[in-house]
């Protein structure tokens, strides 16, 4: 059985936990580590099978065979070489850390050069199966649009530096419009799926992103459309927001455990 560490004890890692603890993926849950000591004990409070050790992640590093980030694209940063450099593989939610197209080739070598490999889930959004078999003969381009409620904008780096109020807004409002480099800048825990988005298909710097604040809804709202030789494909995908962390959806935590049965599976379906 593989033995996996997971970094981050938000909604997506305690909901990783809780699957491995339950045997919905045939794993063991060897480390868990969160920078909020009382985030690491709700999980522990919550596991009936596993007792998995309080590390850090250089210690995760030597004992577990797949490092899993959910925590945020600095930690992602700040361990995912090092991880790789001790040639254990590694799943990243926080994909937008990889706009930096030096640190994206970083990984990419140092996972080759260690014989490793680093896992993107699909997270909150659908349609990377169908995008990456389109990228193969060519696309022309790719739109992702996300809406969210008010609740799930909150706190965004862009907002401060645009003075928008959330607030004040009472109708649906186009807040940015623009390339996906900037947009996981500008929104960094709201846009990571047009990240996964973008290494699937065009690349950061032609995937063009809309963020939208809507009053007027409850789910977290993608939609993606994509212009190539293949043809032309859209899909909107309406996700219920977690109930402990409003930006993100339950979708991108069931991805990350999907991802986790592909890996322990013998069976390999889809792309
Ligand atoms: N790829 C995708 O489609 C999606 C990605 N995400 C991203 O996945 C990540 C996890 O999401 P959630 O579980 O909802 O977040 P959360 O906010 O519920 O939990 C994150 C946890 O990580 C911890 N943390 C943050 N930075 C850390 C660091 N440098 N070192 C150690 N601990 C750290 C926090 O204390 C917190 O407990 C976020 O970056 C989020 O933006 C979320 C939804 C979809
Ligand atoms: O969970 C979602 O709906 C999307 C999200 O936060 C992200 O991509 O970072």
């Amino acid at each position: 059985m593989i033995k996996i560490g997971v970094i981050g004890c938000g909604f997506i890692g305690s909901q990783i936990c809780a699957a491995v603890d339950s045997g919905v993926v045939a794993a063991e849950l060897a480390g868990i580590f969160d920078f909020s000591a009382e985030k690491v004990e709700s999980v522990l409070q919550t596991l009936q099978n596993s007792s998995p050790q309080k590390t850090m992640p250089e210690e995760m590093a030597k004992s577990c065979d797949l490092i899993i980030e959910c925590a945020s694209q600095e930690a992602v940063l700040k361990y995912a070489p090092m991880i790789l450099e001790h040639g254990k593989d590694m799943m990243v939610l926080s994909a937008g850390a990889f706009q930096n197209p030096d640190f994206y080739a970083k990984i990419q070598k140092t996972a080759a050069d260690h014989n490793c490999k680093v896992y993107l889930p699909s997270g909150a959004i659908a349609g990377t199966d169908g995008l990456k078999s389109a990228a193969i003969a060519g696309i022309k381009s790719v739109t992702v649009t996300t809406r969210k409620p008010i609740s799930g904008l909150a706190g965004s780096p862009y907002l401060a530096e645009k003075k928008i109020n959330l607030a004040d807004i009472t109708t649906p409002t186009l807040l940015f419009e623009g390339k996906a480099t900037d947009a996981v800048v500008a929104f960094p825990k709201n846009v990571n799926v047009c990240a996964t988005i973008s290494l699937c298909g065009l690349g950061f710097e032609k995937t063009v992103v809309k963020v939208i604040a809507d009053p007027t809804i409850s789910d977290n709202i993608h939609e993606l459309e994509v212009f190539g030789d293949f043809g032309h494909m859209k899909m909107t995908i309406e996700n219920k927001p977690s109930p402990i962390n409003p930006k993100t959806s339950y979708l991108a935590a069931l991805s990350a455990i999907s991802t986790l049965k592909r890996i322990t599976d013998p069976i390999q379906i889809g792309v």
